[in-house]
């Protein structure tokens, strides 16, 4: 009874539901139509939980996916036909052609970022359509391909079919839910919200969202092997309709894409509402009228579809009562174990660095940016040493923040080179720089807002294997780890809030934890005092500390001149877009060219009002 009570309550309501589905054609067995209703309201459902995967979890719309469908009928119903098999054991064949096709496109497709997906998408299907009717000595052209009847007795009727689809259901939702635990899963969302953070937190986006694709697929595929032999009758423009592909999303949309279960919810309501306007609305056209209606109606009143709006409700009705803490109480609780442990995980990576201290890991050499008439980086180099704490300091619009991401590659330079660790990465993807130990922080944080604390810092790919890419994100290793740097950072007893629930200051933190997921060699920090308050400044100090003494190396953006003079060395001034000088904190904070150019005469020493002292320029050479 203990056991049942820490399943999740739409897990239990979505068990309950399988059972009476299950026992449904045992208790109510001569009903051909009811069940022939139910069995392609699975079918849908089937198509709209894995469509899902791809536009649901990782945000980008497909708008051909019932493409897939008729690849799986056509597949299976070619070999059918030609070999004599049953179509039945054909289906699996119909999941591996769509996963094809589906790696095939999305492999040129999905480079993109934004509306030319969708639009190939429909394309896609269209073309799949006059292929289907032009290729008639392997499709058969407009008359389409006949079937053989199914095997059993006409005394089942649709039962068979019925338990089919059903079992398809079942295994699509189950995989759409493994997926979603995984980190895999984890980059999708964190794609869908902010695809180039991804990028930087070491998500292979691009093949994440061929992966995607391609898992969306296959599942329709099988469930397309499978409808040709319940229609025992494919053809063009059955098969691929741009109507099916509108279901789908109508379906997910009603439902509440990336959830779990709306779709599924979606799908049913969808189903019944299109047999209701076909049998009571005078045909099939009245049909078309109803998903138009439905879908203004979703968008306007739900727009954020059936489940997630329940919910909402329910949690405003039902507040969860959590415990005021503000980050001192946070911090007082510290859990100096778990703290210990993952700070002991960091050493442990950059135990062989810390040792090596001095030697140059990230060089940029005479790199430049121009953004139209603007040379926001200008010939530009600068060295950052391992194991040293680096600033880099200078006015407003002097290019610091284009700099890095020069350096992280959310953009990439018109000229001049990056090397980081003795190899040159100015032409490589963000999340390979990410995989080599190159993190940031962002001056305005960019958090998944949607996800929970844990979720964001359980998020980043320190490396490009497939088992790192299928692991757990709920529990086991990684979500301990994620825990531990919470931990660190003060803030695990948020791990389960929305993260755009956190203090700006908290979501620095939050953001500090994720880049130490990524096992970095270096972090770049983008004004990580902005916003702070003093005791939470106080521990953000204390952490990039002990991760330096552990052996992190940092390059420091940051205005806060009193902090930059404590915590770094040596400090980089840029000005214009290029460094004018460079040295240890104490020098750096005289020299005049400095003052002039950027800290102006507060900073003045009262023995050098005329400010006539050597810039460090000249006292180096
Ligand atoms: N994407 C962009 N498109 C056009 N101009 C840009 C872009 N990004 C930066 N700039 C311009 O480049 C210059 C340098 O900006 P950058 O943000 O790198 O400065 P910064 O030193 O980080 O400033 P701050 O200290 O205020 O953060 C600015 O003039 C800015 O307007």
């Amino acid at each position: 009874m203990k056991a049942l009570r820490a399943v999740p309550r739409a897990h239990l309501i979505a068990g309950l539901c399988l059972v009476a589905l299950l026992v449904y054609p045992i208790i109510n067995p001569w009903q051909p139509y009811p069940q022939a209703v139910m069995l392609l309201g699975f079918l849908l459902a089937v198509q709209a939980s894995s469509w899902n995967i791809i536009s649901g979890y990782a945000g980008y719309i497909s708008l051909g996916h019932s493409m897939f469908l008729g690849l799986g009928s056509y597949t299976v119903g070619i070999i059918a036909v030609r070999s004599g098999i049953n179509p039945l054991w054909l289906a699996p064949l119909g999941g591996v052609t769509a996963v094809v096709i589906a790696v095939l496109i999305g492999s040129v497709v999905l480079r993109t970022r934004g509306h030319a997906f969708v639009i190939i998408t429909i394309a896609m299907l269209l073309a799949a359509q006059i292929f289907a009717v032009n290729f008639k000595g392997f499709t058969q052209g407009s008359d389409g391909i006949t079937l053989e009847l199914p095997f059993w007795s006409r005394d089942f009727q649709n039962i068979p079919f019925y338990y089919l689809f059903l079992g398809l259901l079942v295994l699509t939702v189950l995989f759409s839910a493994w997926l979603r635990r995984t980190k895999f899963g984890t980059g999708l969302v964190a794609i869908r919200e902010d695809e180039g953070k991804a990028a930087s937190i070491g998500v292979n986006t691009t093949r994440f969202k061929i992966v995607a694709y391609a898992a969306s697929a296959f599942f329709i595929g099988v469930a397309g092997g499978i409808y040709s032999y319940y229609l025992t009758f494919i053809n063009p423009i059955g098969s691929f309709t741009i109507l099916g592909s509108v279901t789908i999303v109508l379906a997910t949309l009603a439902g509440g894409r990336g959830t779990l279960y709306g779709p599924v919810v979606g799908a049913f309501i969808v189903q019944l509402l299109g047999e209701a306007a076909t049998v009571y609305g005078g045909g099939s056209q009245s049909r078309v009228l109803m998903f138009g209606l439905a879908l203004m109606i979703v968008v306007l009143f739900v727009p954020r579809g059936l489940l997630p709006t329940i919910q909402g409700w329910w949690r405003r009705r039902h507040p969860v009562q959590v415990e005021y803490t503000d980050q001192a109480g946070a911090l007082g609780r510290g859990l100096v174990t778990a703290h210990d442990r993952a700070l002991a995980e960091v050493s442990a990576v950059n135990a062989a660095d810390a040792v090596a201290q001095g030697e140059i890991l990230l060089d940029v050499r005479g790199v430049s940016k121009r953004f139209g008439g603007l040379t926001a980086v200008d010939d530009a180099s600068l060295t950052v040493r391992k194991g040293s704490i680096t600033a880099l300091i200078g006015p407003n619009g002097s290019g610091k923040t284009t700099l890095f991401n020069l350096i992280t590659g959310g953009m990439a330079p018109d000229s001049g080179e990056i090397w980081f660790e003795g190899r040159r990465i100015d032409t490589m993807r963000p999340w390979e720089r990410g995989h080599l130990g190159l993190g940031r922080t962002y001056q305005v944080t960019r958090l998944f807002k949607d996800m929970t604390v844990q979720q964001n810092v359980v998020a980043p790919l320190p490396n490009s294997r497939w088992r790192t890419m299928f692991s757990d994100s709920v529990s086991g290793h990684e979500a301990a780890r994620a825990r531990e740097l919470l931990d660190i950072v003060g803030l695990g007893s948020f791990a389960n809030q929305p993260a755009g629930a956190l203090s700006y200051g908290q979501q620095k933190l939050v953001e500090l934890a994720q880049v130490l997921m990524l096992q970095p060699k270096l972090i770049l920090l983008d004004e990580p005092a902005g916003g702070v308050n003093p005791s939470l400044l106080g521990r953000l100090t204390e952490v990039i500390r002990e991760l330096n003494r552990s052996g992190v190396t940092f390059l420091v953006v940051e205005h806060n001149i009193p902090l930059v003079l404590e915590l770094c060395d040596p400090v980089v001034v840029f000005s214009r877009g290029a460094s004018i000088a460079e040295g240890p904190p104490g020098t750096i904070r005289e020299d005049p060219v400095v003052l002039d150019a950027y800290l102006g005469d507060d900073w003045r020493p009262a023995d050098d009002p005329a400010g006539q002292g050597t810039s460090t320029r000249e006292a180096v050479q």
